[in-house]
């Protein structure tokens, strides 16, 4: 299908109401579509079902699923997009500041008094749009993050999201399970030696350390890479990458409700984190800090037994695939508002003001593409 096509399908979609979900994996340059049939809403507890899941950071609420079944698909192959590149600055409000600066300040007493580790603070930054063209900016977030997860969501009874995540969740693939951990953040700014602080340091090893004791269970032997500085827009990150096999009694289910929310996102210990957010934050994240991906595909992979007789030893593998991504960097579209989600682990060496720039750069890498 080509590119014209293919976003004229989507179109139609939207403009009747439907939901569907358009996206672009870090791994190549395919932008797929799903299209489901009808406006149902459907759910998945059990993480069995093949599809796409969007579910929210408070995994007590529902994950919306659109099933394989009831869906059309569509691939479509380009490097670049053909779109409008213009764009607009916006400026965050002091009010928000010092409501966010307080947020973390009780974030850091927290900390402090030993109630917490870490503990992962954020904010909606909300923005007036002239255009609020879904797609456009879909093609915007494509053609600029090239190792992002971009995509754009739609259901009418739940909403539309846009985002560009560098972070994965995890991805099963037949047995092999990968994931990473990704904290620390400072601006991009060109420089070939790039120096972190040992606050960023810990805060990534903190969340290394949980994912790693949090597959244990599941996974066996695990192993974990050097950390990396990686680049994600105009941001670097610390990142490691944690692999594993699986073992045959581990369920879709049960990895989801071991890494999520992972440290990255929501803190450490866990559950208290997730009361601290849910108490202090004072607003509803929804599906911001959630995960988003294929689930349970069948993936077919070709293999030569013999490499000297390939003709008579080929042989396929199907093998399942699960592949979600962290819900970030992203937006809500709402009545012509742009509804930015940003935030940033704190511990006890976190500067509030600091914090507060950083999801002021975090604000930019959706905002950027915004009009
Ligand atoms: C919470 C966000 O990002 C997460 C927090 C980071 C940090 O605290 O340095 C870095 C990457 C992400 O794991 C966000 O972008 O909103």
């Amino acid at each position: 299908m080509d590119e014209v096509s293919f976003f004229s399908v989507l179109e139609k979609q939207y403009n009747s109401q439907l939901p569907f979900v358009v996206y672009s994996r870090p791994i190549n340059n395919l932008v797929k579509c799903w299209l489901q049939k009808d406006d149902t809403l459907h759910t998945t507890e059990t993480y069995t079902e093949s599809g796409f899941v969007f579910a929210p950071f408070d995994i007590r609420n529902e994950s919306v699923l659109l099933p394989e079944n009831d869906c059309e698909l569509y691939t479509l192959e380009a490097n670049t997009l053909k779109v409008e590149e213009k764009i607009s600055d916006f400026e965050a409000t002091e009010t928000q500041k010092n409501a966010h600066i307080d947020l973390v300040s009780k974030g850091i007493a927290a900390i402090k008094k030993g109630e917490l580790k870490k503990v992962v603070l954020s904010r909606i930054e909300t923005k007036d749009l002239r255009s609020a063209d879904p797609l456009s900016i879909f093609k915007k977030l494509y053609n600029k993050y090239k190792n992002a997860m971009v995509y754009c969501w739609y259901h009418p009874k739940v909403g539309l999201w846009l985002g560009a995540t560098p972070e994965l969740l995890f991805q099963v693939e037949g047995k092999q399970l990968t994931t990473i951990s990704l904290a620390g953040t400072q601006p991009y700014k060109r420089v070939s030696k790039v120096t972190w602080t040992n606050k960023e340091i810990e805060e990534q090893q903190i969340v290394t350390d949980y994912i790693a004791h949090q597959i244990e269970p599941f996974s066996k032997p695990i192993n974990i890479s050097d950390v990396e500085t990686i680049r994600a827009g105009s941001l670097l990150h610390l990142k490691s990458r944690i692999t594993g096999l699986i073992n045959d009694t581990a369920e879709l289910k049960s990895i989801i409700q071991a890494l999520h929310p992972t440290p990255a996102v929501c803190g450490f210990p866990k559950q208290d984190a997730k009361d601290f957010i849910l108490k202090n934050e004072n607003y509803n994240r929804e599906f911001y800090t959630g995960f988003l991906g294929e689930i349970n595909l069948k993936h077919a992979k070709t293999r030569n037994k013999n490499r000297r007789n390939i003709e008579n030893n080929a042989y396929t593998v199907v093998k399942k695939q699960s592949n979600f991504y962290v819900n970030l960097r992203c937006l809500q579209l709402k009545d012509h508002k742009a509804l930015i989600y940003v935030g940033g682990g704190i511990t006890k060496d976190s500067v509030a003001k600091k914090e507060w720039e950083e999801t002021i750069n975090k604000t930019k890498t959706i905002g950027n593409v915004l009009e």
